[in-house]
């Protein structure tokens, strides 16, 4: 399709599955700022989306003509690695029931979110989109990253057999407001900012992380990966799945620097080899992605100040939600 045909109508009706979380929720608000005006959403509580029958009456009734797909059941390295089944399950369901019941009430455009954890984990670096089923995955993710595989693999058939302009984005690691900041469950960047942040206003002396530091990741602010979204809806139609990241990428150990300087932490830290390091690299190739015509503007030092801002402002409301 052309750029013209893919430009979005913002009076079409447009469904954010997932837009109370950290990418869905980006996505809300720059839809928002753009003026679109027709946007639907619903908490899981309301509609639980691994439920098929109520997915096929909700677009029975509202037929959106866009789908971002951003709910999934989403964790850091530990909650990954301890609940495989509910990564690998929850997420086939949630991700077959959106698809199938776009396709039989004609959603037009759909963006399907993977994530680079579907690569292989001795991939060579930085990760071409072509290196997709070329080994074997990290085993702290693999059940998470065989469901990704299969909505890429949807997507894919949904274009090659109904002739769909749907696409897949694979993003990096994501951080940013409205992130998932639990002891256990996050991912790496909010819990570091947790637990800086905490050890500061405590007083602590020491803070103790997860793994060795070693291995390099990484980051993309979530209002670029938000931007990146909705800049792939409207000018890229194509198969193969698009890495979305800003090609640089640092150690734990160096990140974990940047957050205790952005918290006003001056204590020592320590390391915890008993936790997974995981893959050694994750490093997207995003030349295809700067090709379309897209590039990241936050960096990661302003993206860190402003996501610790974001979390001291809503701390409190956080707690109280568990
Ligand atoms: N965060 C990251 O670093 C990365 C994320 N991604 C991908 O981006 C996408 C979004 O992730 P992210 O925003 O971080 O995740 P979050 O955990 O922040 O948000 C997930 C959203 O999915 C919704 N959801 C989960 N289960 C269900 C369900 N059964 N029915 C309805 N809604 C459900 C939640 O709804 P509710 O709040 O109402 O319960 C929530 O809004 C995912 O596909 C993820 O794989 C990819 C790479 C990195
Ligand atoms: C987005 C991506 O996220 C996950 O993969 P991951 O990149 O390994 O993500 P992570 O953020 O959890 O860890 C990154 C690194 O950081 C180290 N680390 C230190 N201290 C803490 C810490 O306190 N918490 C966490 N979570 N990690 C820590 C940790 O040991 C690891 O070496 C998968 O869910 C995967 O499926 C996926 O898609």
């Amino acid at each position: 399709m052309s750029d013209a045909a893919l430009a979005l109508d913002i009076d079409a009706p447009f469904y954010v599955a997932g837009h109370r979380g950290l990418v869905g929720g980006a996505i809300w608000r720059a839809l928002e700022g753009r003026g679109h005006s027709n946007l639907l959403g619903l908490p899981s509580s309301e509609l639980d989306l691994k439920e098929r029958d109520d997915v096929f009456d909700f677009f029975a009734t509202h037929r959106p003509t866009y789908v971002v797909l951003a709910a999934a059941k989403v964790g850091g390295i530990l909650a990954n690695s301890t609940y495989p089944v509910d990564f690998l399950s929850d997420n086939l369901r949630i991700q077959t029931n959106v698809m199938d019941a776009a396709l039989l009430h004609g959603t037009e455009r759909l963006l399907f979110l993977g994530s680079s954890c579907i690569y292989p984990k001795f991939a060579a670096q930085p990760i071409r989109e072509d290196s997709l089923l070329t080994g074997h995955l990290e085993p702290t993710n693999d059940a998470y990253a065989i469901a990704k595989i299969a909505g890429i693999l949807q997507v894919q058939a949904v274009r090659r057999q109904y002739g769909k302009p749907w696409i897949s984005a694979m993003p990096t690691n994501l951080y940013g407001p409205g992130d998932n900041f639990s002891t256990t469950g996050s991912h790496v960047l909010p819990a570091l900012i947790r637990r800086y942040d905490e050890a500061r206003a405590s007083g602590a002396e020491s803070v103790t992380n997860w793994g060795t530091g070693k291995p390099r990741r990484e980051f993309l602010h979530v209002d670029d990966m938000a931007a990146a979204c909705l800049y792939l809806m409207e000018h890229y139609d194509g198969p193969e799945q698009v890495n979305v990241g800003t090609g640089r990428d640092a150690t734990i150990r160096e990140i974990a620097q940047l957050v205790a300087e952005a918290v006003g932490f001056e204590g020592q830290t320590s390391w915890d080899t008993s936790k997974p390091d995981g893959t050694p690299q994750k490093l997207l190739d995003v030349t295809k992605l700067h090709e379309i015509g897209w590039d990241a503007r936050i960096g990661l030092r302003e993206g860190i100040a402003s996501t610790v801002e974001w979390y001291r402002e809503n701390v409190d409301s956080l707690r109280e939600a568990g």
